[in-house]
């Protein structure tokens, strides 16, 4: 349960209010996820989603996620759909946490992804990569290879609190990523965190992506990277190159690779692993007192940086073979 903003039913009536959204029927909150508060808000008029934004997004963000999931809806793709409220806001204060209302998505997540699903998640991720192509809007990586030593340098000294060597694999980590980053890759509108959990499927199709609260511009390959971490490893922690060459493959015949981006794989990888290796590691340190979330396990992580640094070459994945 990801709840840390409790919402009173009398302030959600009054917040309500300034939406063409009918009378409140209903609002729960929501067990999955670890980033925001979510609600399901049942009113007469449907069924939608409330969020209260949390730490990890900064409230001048905003116009961008929600900027960008009308864009991408407008080019086709199946993506929440922000509610303006009657004055033609998009963005509300609630609780005293940034706030919004969007559509409610049918389809379901996939917790256990076969080879089919990475391929049409990689097809889904090309998709989104040419639909931002000329989304206006900017917003750097705030979780790029320049964020990972600061977020994680506060609390470096209890890495042996979740494994005896993460600190040395993390002390390296952060010098050869920060020496060697790739740059120069192709860039654009990237989602940045599109595991299973944020991906919808009706039968064997895509029927749309959620949480795009960690978009961002950066390298598209990068993006590529973060999925292949997410849906192509097993739950020991072992990679499975039919899943991993699915997704590549899939994703490459709507937006092929250019040799930089398949030279430059094994280190975005490493660096999509240590990044996620390093929020979990923080929010597992930091549970805010009373507040219902069930923070995921950095060692799944780990488990993929040490895979990855065992890698040569992108043919080691399937990639430029
Ligand atoms: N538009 C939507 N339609 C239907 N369900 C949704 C929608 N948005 C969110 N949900 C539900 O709420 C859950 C949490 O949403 P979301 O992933 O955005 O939260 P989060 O805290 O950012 O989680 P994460 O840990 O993935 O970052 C989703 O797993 C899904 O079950
Ligand atoms: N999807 C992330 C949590 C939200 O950033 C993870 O699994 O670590």
């Amino acid at each position: 349960m990801a709840v840390y903003t409790d919402v009173d039913d009398e302030e959600l009536i009054g917040f309500l209010a300034g939406y063409d959204l009918g009378a409140l029927l209903s609002c729960k909150g929501i067990a999955e996820g670890v980033e925001n508060s979510n609600y399901y808000l049942h009113t007469s008029a449907g069924s939608f989603i409330l969020t209260l934004y949390e730490k990890r997004v900064a409230e001048a963000d905003l116009p961008f996620f929600l900027g960008l999931m009308e864009h991408l809806s407008a080019k086709g793709l199946g993506c929440p759909q922000p509610v303006r409220d009657r004055a033609g806001a998009a963005l509300g204060r609630l609780a005293g946490r940034p706030a919004a209302i969007v559509t409610f998505l049918d389809g379901y997540s996939i917790h256990h992804p076969e080879p089919a699903h990475c391929a049409r998640l990689g097809e889904a991720l090309a998709q989104l990569h040419l639909a931002g192509a000329d989304f206006p809007l900017r917003r750097a990586n705030a979780l790029s290879v320049g964020g990972w030593r600061p977020l994680y340098a506060p609390f470096s000294a209890r890495a042996g609190e979740v494994a005896e060597d993460l600190g040395a694999i993390v002390a390296t980590e952060l010098e050869t990523l920060e020496r060697d980053w790739p740059r120069g890759l192709p860039e654009g509108v990237i989602h940045a965190d599109l595991f299973p959990d944020n991906v919808f499927f009706l039968g064997d199709r895509v029927s749309g992506l959620i949480d795009f609260y960690f978009a961002c511009v950066d390298s598209l390959a990068y993006d590529l990277a973060i999925c292949l971490n997410a849906w192509c490893f097993d739950a020991a922690g072992s990679y499975d190159a039919e899943k991993g060459a699915a997704l590549l493959e899939a994703y490459a015949r709507a937006r092929p690779l250019t040799a930089a981006e398949v030279e430059a794989f094994p280190l975005l990888a490493r660096g999509a692993a240590l990044r996620f290796l390093l929020t979990r590691f923080v929010d597992w340190l930091n549970v805010p007192p009373g507040a219902l979330v069930r923070p995921k396990d950095p060692r799944e992580y780990l488990a993929r940086l040490r895979f990855h640094r065992t890698i040569r070459s992108a043919r080691d994945y399937g990639l430029g073979a």
